[in-house]
């Protein structure tokens, strides 16, 4: 478990100070996947730095299971970071060494026997479908492939907490998946708490439980993923949920639209069940209106399904007052979009 509370960091450098967390506080269970998403410069990667005690916060405390960071010995703090796996955007692998040698480096590091090491390099190697890469180079492998060594080292040392600092954002969409998958298999079957720091809400919608969004040194919202991309409350939280579940039309459309055939317009927005029923048949065997549906969505977000559907209902004032009363009843948000 790591739980942060109100930690402030401030940087000074040649007179001038900048302070980077502004009192955050952040919860993260054993067993979750914790992201944390913002834009550049927001704070994150000083806040992970915090967590493996790589920086100490101004003010404010770190905990690991319980216990204050601050209040180790020199000693104590190393064992309690042997802990903490760390998996970094550009992989900081050593370009000299060997795969096999880079992944065996906490373990020499802690001073474990010839054969030890050799056991767990093996295993870990054949974990992340490496086996055959033990003697190559990192300079002889693909950015998935240098993660993936990347990620076996982090685990060297039966972690039980991994950092992934922009762990996929220097992959293609396509190993960022297979990463990605690794990661959630890696959290299932070892219990391995994550704490991932991302810009890409895709990240967060594969593979988090919870999720922090993060802005100019503050926590501005935070939850349960599904909670936060099906209501997000934060301006900044909706673009980030709208890079993925897109919800809008071309304003021309809705121009022409409003030109031809005048109607109101309405976004509609599903969570869970409601996503699968027959709502639209329902509503125009129920009123006499006209639905023409614009633009329709389905995502799924911690298995379960998110829908979004704009349309346009045409008909008499009171038809199409009664149609939203039934949409109300049946959807979980719905909001007019004003004619252009
Ligand atoms: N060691 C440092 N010295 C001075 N300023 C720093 C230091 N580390 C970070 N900062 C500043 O703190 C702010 C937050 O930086 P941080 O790297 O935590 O943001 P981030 O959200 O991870 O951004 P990015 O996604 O670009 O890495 C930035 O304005 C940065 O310039």
């Amino acid at each position: 478990m790591i739980e942060i509370r109100d930690a402030r960091k401030t940087f000074t450098r040649g007179g001038l100070s900048h302070e980077a967390l502004k009192g955050v506080s952040l919860r993260v269970e054993k067993g979750d996947i914790f992201g944390i998403i913002g834009t550049s410069g927001a704070g994150k990667s000083t806040l992970i730095r915090l967590v493996n005690a790589l920086e100490k916060p101004t003010s404010g405390q770190v905990l690991i299971d319980g216990q204050p960071l601050d209040g180790y010995s020199e000693r104590e703090l190393r064992a309690v970071k042997k802990k903490i796996g760390m998996v970094f955007q550009h992989f900081n692998l050593l370009e000299s060494k060997t795969v096999f040698d880079n992944v065996a480096i906490p373990l020499v590091l802690d001073g474990r026997s010839k054969k030890e090491i050799r056991e767990r390099v093996t295993e870990l190697l054949a974990y992340v479908g490496l086996s055959d890469k033990a003697k190559s180079y990192p300079k002889e492998l693909s950015g998935g492939q240098k993660q993936r060594v990347g990620i076996a080292r982090a685990l060297a040392n039966h972690p039980s907490i991994l950092l992934c600092d922009e762990a996929t954002s220097a992959l293609d969409p396509q190993t960022t998946q297979s990463i990605l998958a690794l990661l959630k298999r890696i959290n299932e079957e070892f219990d391995i708490t994550i704490l991932i720091v991302t810009h890409e809400m895709a990240v967060i919608q594969q593979i988090c439980n919870k999720v922090a969004v993060m802005q100019n040194g503050e926590i501005i919202e935070q939850g349960y993923v599904l909670n936060v991309f099906g209501k997000p409350e934060h301006p900044t939280t909706e673009n980030f949920v709208r890079t993925v579940i897109r919800n809008t039309i071309p304003g021309s459309v809705l121009q022409d639209l409003n030109r031809d055939r005048p109607g109101r317009v309405f976004k509609l927005e599903f969570v869970g069940d409601s996503a699968s029923q027959p709502i639209i048949s329902r509503l125009v065997r129920s009123f006499d209106v006209e639905i023409n549906i614009l633009f329709a969505n389905m995502t799924e977000v911690q298995q379960t399904t998110l829908g979004n559907m704009i349309l346009q209902i045409v008909g008499a004032d009171r038809e199409i007052e009664g149609a939203i009363a039934f949409l109300k009843e049946q959807v979980d948000r719905i909001e007019e979009v004003e004619a252009i």
